[in-house]
């Protein structure tokens, strides 16, 4: 089903929740056929805050061979996953300056009819992750991308605590899930995957 579209997962993690729900993502896609890449986007904080936070220090150290993100990244892929966790009901600065630094390739229409979807975590079930992923979408939607959220499409959407706008995980300061979103990233995945394979095929 996915062996023509080409797959980026974008993500940015402090303690490694949006890391894991990246590469559930990550081996959903793959089973699909498609072409899969996993980047995070850069570190920004100070070294201050990053030692004064020992598991997000462990998770900067344990993560660190993955790729970086690069705007070739964005470029390449026919379709996106970003993966963030929730920052006072918004986007981390870190994945907002990704963002921001892709202007160069957005005047030159380079990131329309891309098909994107987006996942969140936070500590509180009601602590702002639909918000996050409605913000993250508000830049895509200048890009011209196409949002293939996953709706109520799935059963497992339900489990997961029935966020329609993308997956979003209740995850403790130990970051143990609250609910199992594995099913619902999953299905997110061959979802952007098949949606993205069909504009593609659509737009030949
Ligand atoms: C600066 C900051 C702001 C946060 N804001 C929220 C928030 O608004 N609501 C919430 O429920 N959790 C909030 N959290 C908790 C994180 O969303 C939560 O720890 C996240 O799941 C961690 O993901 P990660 O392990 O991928 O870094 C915040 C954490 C930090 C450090």
């Amino acid at each position: 089903m996915g062996k023509d579209v080409k797959l980026a997962i974008f993500y940015y993690s402090s303690t490694g929740t949006n890391y894991k729900l990246a590469k559930a993502a990550e081996e959903a896609a793959k089973e699909t056929g498609a072409e899969v890449k996993l980047v995070k986007v850069p570190e920004l904080a100070p070294e201050e805050a990053i030692n004064g936070n020992p598991a997000w220090k462990a998770h900067l150290e344990e993560t660190k061979d993955v790729p970086t993100a690069s705007l070739d990244d964005l470029e390449w892929a026919d379709a996106y996953i970003f993966s963030v966790p929730t920052r006072y009901g918004t986007v981390p600065s870190q994945m907002k300056q990704f963002l921001d630094t892709t202007g160069g390739l957005w005047s030159k229409g380079k990131l329309a009819n891309k098909v994107v979807s987006a996942m969140t975590s936070a500590s509180n079930p009601h602590g702002g992750q639909e918000q996050t992923i409605l913000n993250l979408y508000t830049t895509m939607f200048h890009w011209g991308a196409i949002v293939a959220a996953p709706g109520y499409t799935d059963e497992s959407i339900f489990a997961a605590g029935g966020n329609p706008y993308g997956t979003s995980v209740t995850a403790d300061q130990e970051g143990n899930w609250k609910e199992d979103v594995t099913a619902a990233v999953k299905h997110q995945a061959k979802r952007t995957i098949q949606v993205a394979s069909a504009v593609k095929k659509g737009m030949q």
